[in-house]
């Protein structure tokens, strides 16, 4: 992916942008559809994406989150997705890919959501903590990734101790990426550069490798 791609402007471009970079299986795709039904229908019961954004589902959700997997291809480990709402982009890499896959969200009835998906599309590779992130065990993570979670700063001292030096951090951090990256440690903007969203003329996701400690935050 490089900033000479072309924005995916409609749904049929998005579908088609995910069958060309994944070919997904037959089945795979029954699946992806699947998931797509089952968000919109459970948006009428809670508040899982702007009304707005249904009519473009693929692009502005479906695609969103798949371009994160393009970022992330050929390589392997544990996927940790931090507040994961329903799924985006947990449940979308999961079915595009055999990662494993944990997706993090605290709020239970979005958990309940989760669990009836990995149930219905059978998902074994994916596991769901209905937790704070705070709270939950540390494990190395081999993928970071967080939509729409928290402001980088937060995000970053929340995550850092999943990290290592070959974790993968994938933050769609829309208009604002490259100003909240600014406001890092310079040691820690060092790990990161800017890609550009395939889904959205002005948004950008940050894209960095490596492990988060104190003593790049400048700490001893
Ligand atoms: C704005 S939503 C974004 C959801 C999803 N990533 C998306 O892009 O649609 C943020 C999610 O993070 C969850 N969340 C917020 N703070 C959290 C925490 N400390 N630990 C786990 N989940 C959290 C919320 O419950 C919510 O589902």
């Amino acid at each position: 992916m490089d900033n000479g791609d072309a924005i995916l402007g409609s749904e049929a471009a998005a579908r088609d942008w995910i069958e060309a970079t994944f070919a997904p299986s037959a089945e795979n795709w029954g699946r992806l559809e699947r998931f797509a039904a089952m968000l919109v229908a459970e948006s009428g019961q809670q508040n899982l994406i702007a009304a707005s954004t249904i009519p473009i589902l693929w692009v502005r959700h479906i695609a969103d989150s798949a371009q994160l997997l393009a970022l992330d291809r050929d390589r392997d480990g544990l996927w940790l997705d931090l507040g994961s709402g329903p799924g985006l982009p947990g449940l979308v890499v999961a079915l595009l890919s055999e990662r494993p896959m944990m997706l993090v969200e605290s709020r239970k009835r979005r958990c309940d959501f989760l669990r009836a998906v990995v149930s219905e599309l059978a998902l074994p590779h994916v596991e769901i903590i209905e937790a704070p992130l705070e709270r939950i065990e540390t494990r190395a993570a081999a993928t970071i990734s967080a939509r729409a979670f928290a402001p980088l700063d937060k995000l970053i001292d929340l995550s850092a101790r999943f990290s290592t030096e070959s974790t993968r951090w994938l933050l769609p951090k829309g208009r604002n990426a490259v100003k909240e990256l600014a406001l890092l440690p310079q040691a820690w903007q060092n790990l990161f550069h800017v890609e550009q969203s395939l889904t959205d003329a002005d948004s950008q996701i940050l894209v960095g490798t490596g492990q988060i400690t104190d003593k790049k935050r400048g700490k001893a």
